[in-house]
């Protein structure tokens, strides 16, 4: 099964499809943010109005009642932009959290959808690095880049309007010279882009070296790897500062072509219109309005400058985001699936091939065996024979390439997901527990047990008296993957989960690692438990299991080379006499 790379998607298809699915129904709250962005653009130009009775009637005409006036005309003007600016912000903000939200639920909705191998070829930090660094860089796009589009948009306009309002050779000798940033702007943002791109893999990188390292610190430190992961952690970290460096950098050498632009403008506005003053063509009053609004037009033109870069990062964002959602499963659940008709629980495999992608050599090659209902069959091999393989079919945690895997007669592949898994135990080699209580642990995924129900399962799997003595007995927390448990104890909690479950059909990956005899006993008497009335196809490495299995079916490069009861193919199969001599079955 391979996945297709997804493709290159154009920049603003991204952002129309993110409008059309998320921003939409947002509607509300958008809407109530235009208005206070207007708020902000209007008393924004009423503050450059304000300026020219200001200037002409109180400061030269000397009109008391119109200072007074405009003592109480300012401050409701910026009253109501502080208010407007406050009420745009809050909005913004609710809407790009909530967007983000929903990007959050759909991927992780994704996600859950995906088949096992497309989630195995992942980095784990990589995905999750979709969830917190990419989403949380569109919500800032979300945010900034509306409230700087609509608020410094509308302010622009405004201002704009004003300058050619009050005297429009001025305002073209103003303006004139803006346009020409426009072309550095659009060239930046491609580095921009670019730079987020590669911050944003980098992130997840580190996340993941940072993951793994704390996962493996009795390693590292064993092996004196300190300071090679320290390197590794530092050579990431630079990277990623490299990149932000580099965002920073377009984005401070916008300000600075704006700032240039502004100042030649401003300088020319000053001359021009000081020119006029003196000549008497213009009015005092009417240049110290246009001189204002020119000043109140450097913030908005500067934040729009950068808007490109904060567009860029989430852009790029998205692109991340939507590569994961576009890239559909690898294994679905059958158009009119239905649900697995309960029976004995006779499993059978039939002529069951499977190559791995990128390999040459089948992992399963015309597999085919059963396991008789009720019963346990072992599968034994060499390493690397395709016992997890198989076993892997059973749940579709794969799908063999030919061949069929039948549960009581009936194609895995023809059944709904969900009563394949309810009927499916499963104990896996590396022994899954959560940083959570014991009872969370136990009852995961059977959140109607009960406390009875809870504390039968653990005695059925010999755990019940450990957990007792914990301190808080079934509501200690275990610490991450069981960490504060022996790992005997770990394998009880994970079979008295199993237990808990109730499936008719177990599937056992036993684990290689050899706990002490008395962990040893106990574990393999709750292991007995645990086999009674259900289908168990174990892979096996202890010879105890073997022994007691009804059938051992023997794996070879993907095949069965043998099958029979434990003396029958110690006698029969030399291969088999050779597994258990060795350490392959202990
Ligand atoms: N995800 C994978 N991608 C590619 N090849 C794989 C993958 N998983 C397993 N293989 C290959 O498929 C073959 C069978 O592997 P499998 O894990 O089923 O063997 P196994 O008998 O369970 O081995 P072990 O006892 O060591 O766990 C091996 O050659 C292995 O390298």
């Amino acid at each position: 099964m391979t996945h297709a790379r997804p493709p290159a998607f154009p920049a603003l298809g991204l952002a129309r499809r993110l409008i059309r699915e998320h921003l939409v129904s947002q509607w509300p709250w958008m809407a109530l943010g235009i208005v206070c962005m207007l708020g902000v653009a209007a008393a924004t130009a009423a503050i450059a109005w304000l300026m020219e009775p200001a200037f002409n009637e109180v400061f030269r005409g000397g009109d008391r009642q119109r200072l007074l006036e405009l003592g109480l005309a300012f401050p409701i003007v910026f009253i109501t932009k502080g208010l407007a600016n406050y009420g745009q912000r809050t909005l913004m903000n609710k809407v790009g959290f909530q967007v983000v939200a929903r990007c959050r639920a759909a991927l992780y909705d994704h996600l859950q959808d995906m088949d096992i191998a497309y989630l195995a070829e992942q980095r784990t930090a990589g995905l999750v690095s979709r969830f917190t660094v990419d989403l949380a860089m569109l919500r800032n796009t979300i945010t900034s880049a509306t409230m700087a589009l609509g608020r410094d948009v509308a302010t622009l306009f405004g201002l704009v309007g004003t300058l050619f309002v009050l005297d429009l050779s001025l305002a073209v000798i103003a303006l004139v010279l803006f346009p020409l940033a426009g072309l550095p702007i659009m060239l930046l943002g491609r580095a921009a882009r670019n730079a987020a791109r590669g911050m944003q893999s980098e992130s997840g990188r580190l996340d993941g070296l940072l993951v793994q390292i704390f996962q493996a610190i009795r390693l590292v430190r064993i092996y004196n790897a300190d300071g090679f992961e320290r390197a590794r952690v530092a050579g990431t970290v630079e990277m990623i500062h490299r990149h932000m460096m580099r965002t920073e950098t377009v984005a401070a050498s916008i300000s600075l072509v704006l700032e240039v632009l502004s100042g030649i403008a401003f300088a020319a506005v000053v001359v021009y219109g000081g020119l006029r003053v003196s000549a008497g063509t213009l009015d005092p009053g009417t240049f110290f309005a246009f001189v204002t609004s020119v000043f109140l037009l450097y913030q908005p033109v500067k934040r729009l400058g950068k808007v490109n870069v904060v567009a860029q990062e989430g852009l790029s964002a998205l692109e991340r985001y939507y590569a994961v959602l576009d890239t559909p499963p690898g294994l679905r659940e059958k158009a009119g699936a239905q649900a697995l008709r309960p029976g004995p629980g006779a499993l059978r495999f039939e002529d069951v091939s499977l190559t791995y992608p990128g390999q040459d050599a089948p992992a399963l090659e015309s597999l085919t065996f059963e396991v008789p209902a009720g019963g346990t069959a072992a599968l034994v091999g060499r390493s690397g024979a395709g016992k997890s393989t198989a076993l892997s079919l059973v749940p579709r945690f794969r799908d063999p390439d030919r061949g069929r895997v039948l549960l009581d007669g009936q194609d895995v592949r023809d059944v709904t997901f969900r009563s394949l898994w309810d009927a499916i135990a499963l104990v896996t080699q590396d022994v899954i527990l959560f940083d959570d209580t014991v009872r969370a642990n136990i009852a995961f995924g059977r959140l109607d047990a009960d406390d009875d129900a809870v504390h039968q399962a653990a005695r059925a799997a010999a755990a019940h008296d450990f957990i007792m003595a914990l301190p808080q007995g079934y509501d200690t927390v275990i610490g991450e993957e069981g960490g504060r448990l022996s790992g005997g104890q770990r394998q009880r909690l994970v079979i008295a989960r199993a237990l808990l479950k109730n499936a008719p059909i177990l599937l056992l990956d036993e684990a290689t690692s050899a706990l002490d005899p008395e962990s040893e006993r106990q574990v393999r008497q709750a292991f007995d438990t645990l086999r009674q009335g259900r289908t168990c196809l174990v892979v096996a490495h202890r010879l105890a299991t073997v022994r007691n299995a009804d059938v051992i079916h023997v794996l070879d490069d993907g095949k069965v080379v043998a099958s029979g009861r434990h003396e029958q193919l110690l006698e029969t199969c030399p291969l088999y006499a050779a597994l258990c001599a060795s350490d392959a079955l202990a």
